[in-house]
């Protein structure tokens, strides 16, 4: 069903051309999902991977002669004899070794990789203090009197671009996904299931962590800022994965948590785990959803973490929720181990302190701790539960990796401190000594190249409702320039306005194209199964239009939506880059960003006006092409630091007074803010209407409470 020729109805407005249609982001996947890359590049990978490819034919073919060469191999397969196995694992070597050979012909000289990484702008950055970068850890125990030495000596004489320059890295980058079998030898199964995906190109964040993560000497501790819907999930899953893979096999014993991914909403996390599932299947890895009434607890023999749940396959909706299971019946619950724990902060923070009764119990095997979103696990909000978390984690091995598209440098201070701290309190040192990286991906806090932003001054909030009225009618679009199709998400800064916003809109959309039941709203008030009943019809195209608050804003991916609107101003220029980033996914092109502005809201525009202008830059084009010209960057007044904490903590304060729905406006707090075609006496007339009723119904009740009325319960009332 084509949603634009339904909202078209009846008026002589033509579809977009196919030329143009083909680049909406709901046409289908892009060629290439990398957003950086040059020609000159493109020219040096393909001569890689085309020599790759004929030197590593002659491998594939003693591979293929072997019947399954899974060193890592899950207990699915028959129980194979000791002999059997001893002959497997030998092969597996044995094509190892033909691989090193191989890899060690094709590994790349340091200008091949500098020049790969700087076209697709990745930059690779120890964030270790410089003492510790230039004394690289020696077995030897003498070599204690020389670090002393090197540190007064070097550390001093280098220069504030040297000491930059001593930190850069140029690890070598992953050109193709079959890569990681033959060159980090990966399980098998975990690489059919990457290729069954059906992905051909790593986007620039899997190109340049995946050889970080899975190669050697040592996992490190690991920072990533990468665009909006560039893989990150994936990136980070991998080699999770891999390494629990690789646990089972050297302790075949050891069962319970191993890693921990935590998540700011239950919409991601359930999101992660079901890109997870896809990964894992045949590995013999599990991976569950955290939700309410699990239990993480000790399972007494192993000293390991396991979870009690009902079902760690279901959908999660709420009905489901072991807390809703009579006591009885959650003592029954069969105690299943699970590998890797999905979860949001304060979920697993309950379930480790009995909601807070008791001192947070330890997580002892977790070896992998990822936060997606991490600036936002680590913001005020989150920040104690989060840090609770990774306090919990004990074990001296632990790894952690900090995903986001946006990541200020207080967030990489504090990772710096939390892993110093970690150590101190645990009075033991990992066994193998790491380095804490940070990668970036073009340019740190930004938003994506390939989608149009479109910054709107539409002066009133009434001004605001009539803009997202032409969107939604096209035939009125001709009075804008913008023509988004659905699907796509409108976000407003509180609930209410998210509830009003739908209810104004709720009829706009034609019988004829689905009605009402086109558009919905989710927020965080609504129960869990009605969020999944959500976000599972707008990921069906049932929803077309989805409006919503910033609880949609980071990490959800719906591969094809058409764009975003902000109806409200975002808070920040992060939660900018977040919300326009839900479109434009995976070198997507065609995603539109729809900005309204009000009077309200000028001061606060320019973090968003220069957040559009550099990536406007990073897209290139001309001068002229630009949305934001330089005039209205200068024109728009600058922000304090405290009044750009408020905001972010509040947003714009006129629109956060309580009463903003029609039901509960009592005409007189945020007029101006209100979201309502309705005139100021037909608003009156209705709120005469209703004093009426809710008069009625008290002095109703107060007569069935003195015995009066027989049957109180048998009035409705009057519709209102
Ligand atoms: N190599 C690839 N080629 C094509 N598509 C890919 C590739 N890797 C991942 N994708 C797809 O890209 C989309 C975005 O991925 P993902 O959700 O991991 O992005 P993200 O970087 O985590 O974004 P966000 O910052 O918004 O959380 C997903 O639909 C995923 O399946």
């Amino acid at each position: 069903m084509d949603a634009f020729r339904l909202l078209t109805r009846s008026t002589k407005l033509k579809p977009a051309s196919s030329a143009s249609d083909s680049r909406l982001p709901s046409t289908g996947k892009a060629a290439n999902p990398q957003l950086f890359r040059t020609a000159e590049t493109d020219k040096l990978e393909s001569a890689k991977n085309g020599k790759k490819r004929k030197r590593s034919a002659a491998v594939q073919q003693d591979e293929e002669d072997v019947p399954d060469l899974d060193f890592f191999s899950s207990n699915k397969r028959p129980a194979a004899s000791v002999t059997e196995t001893a002959v497997a694992t030998e092969d597996d070597e044995k094509v190892s070794a033909q691989d090193a050979v191989s890899d060690d012909d094709d590994s790349m000289d340091e200008v091949e990789r500098r020049t790969i990484l700087n076209s697709h702008k990745i930059k690779v950055t120890d964030m270790r203090d410089l003492e510790e970068i230039q004394v690289q850890p020696t077995s030897s125990t003498d070599s204690k009197k020389k670090k002393k030495k090197s540190k007064k000596e070097e550390a001093p004489t280098l220069s504030k671009k040297e000491q930059k320059r001593a930190r850069r890295l140029f690890p070598e980058p992953l050109l193709n996904f079959k890569e990681l079998r033959s060159k980090y030898k990966i399980s098998s199964r975990l690489a059919e299931n990457v290729a069954e995906q059906g992905f051909t190109v790593p986007t620039e964040v899997q190109l340049g962590t995946l050889p970080l993560l899975l190669g050697e000497p040592s996992e490190p501790d690991l920072l990533v800022v990468a665009p909006t819907g560039s893989g990150k999930t994936l990136s980070f899953l991998i080699p999770v994965i891999n390494k629990i893979v690789r646990h089972h096999h050297s302790n075949p014993d050891e069962h319970g948590i191993l890693s921990l991914v935590v998540a700011p909403t239950r919409e991601l996390a359930s999101q992660i785990v079901n890109e997870g599932r896809k990964l894992v299947a045949g590995t013999g890895v599990k991976i569950t959803l955290m939700r309410k009434g699990m239990r993480v607890g000790d399972d007494g023999d192993a000293g390991a973490n396991v979870l009690e749940e009902n079902n760690e396959e279901s959908s999660g909706s709420e009905d489901e929720d072991a807390e809703n299971k009579p006591a009885k019946e959650r003592a029954n619950i069969p105690v299943t181990k699970s590998d890797i724990l999905v979860t949001t902060p304060l979920m697993l923070v309950n379930a480790l302190s009995a909601n807070r009764t008791t001192t947070m119990a330890t997580l002892p095997l977790v070896r992998s701790l990822v936060m997606d979103e991490a600036d936002v696990l680590l913001d005020p909000l989150f920040r104690e539960q989060t840090l609770d978390i990774w306090k919990s984690c004990s074990h001296p091995d632990l790894r952690v990796g900090l995903w986001s598209a946006t990541m200020g440098s207080n967030i990489e201070d504090l990772t710096k401190s939390t892993i110093r701290e970690r150590l101190g309190d645990l009075g033991q040192k990992p066994s193998d000594p790491h380095a804490l990286l940070r990668l970036v991906v073009g340019l740190k806090d930004s938003a994506i190249p390939n989608i149009d932003h479109k910054l709107v001054y539409a002066a009133t909030e009434q001004g605001k409702l009539m803009g997202l009225r032409q969107l939604l009618r096209p035939a009125a679009a001709s009075a804008s320039d913008i023509r988004l199709r659905p699907p796509f998400l409108i976000f407003t800064q509180t609930i209410p306005r998210a509830v009003a916003l739908h209810s104004e809109l709720k009829y706009d959309i034609p019988a004829e194209a689905g009605g009402s039941s086109r558009i919905a709203v989710l927020h965080s008030d609504l129960s869990d199964g009605q969020r999944s009943d959500i976000m599972r019809d707008f990921r069906k195209g049932e929803i077309w239009i989805l409006v919503t608050t910033d609880l949609l804003a980071r990490g959800v991916d719906f591969r094809g939506i058409n764009g975003v609107v902000n109806y409200d101003i975002p808070n920040s220029a992060a939660v900018y880059v977040h919300r326009v980033g839900r479109t434009g996914r995976a070198g997507r092109e065609g995603g539109i960003a729809v900005t309204y502005y009000t009077k309200e809201d000028i001061p606060y525009v320019k973090s968003i006006a220069n957040i559009i202008d550099v990536s406007e830059k990073l897209r290139g084009g001309e001068e002229g092409d630009k949305s934001i010209q330089k005039w209205l960057l200068d024109a728009l007044p600058n922000l304090s630091k405290n009044s750009k904490k408020d905001m972010k903590r509040h947003g714009v304060k006129a629109r956060q007074a309580p009463r903003l729905t029609d039901k509960e406006d009592d005409g007189k707090g945020a007029r101006g803010m209100r979201i309502s075609t309705k005139s100021g006496f037909e608003r009156r007339m209705e709120n005469n209407k209703r004093g009426a009723i809710e008069a009625s119904r008290n002095r109703k009740a107060a007569a069935a409470t003195s015995g009066n009325v027989s049957d109180a319960g048998s009035w409705g009332g009057l519709d209102d």
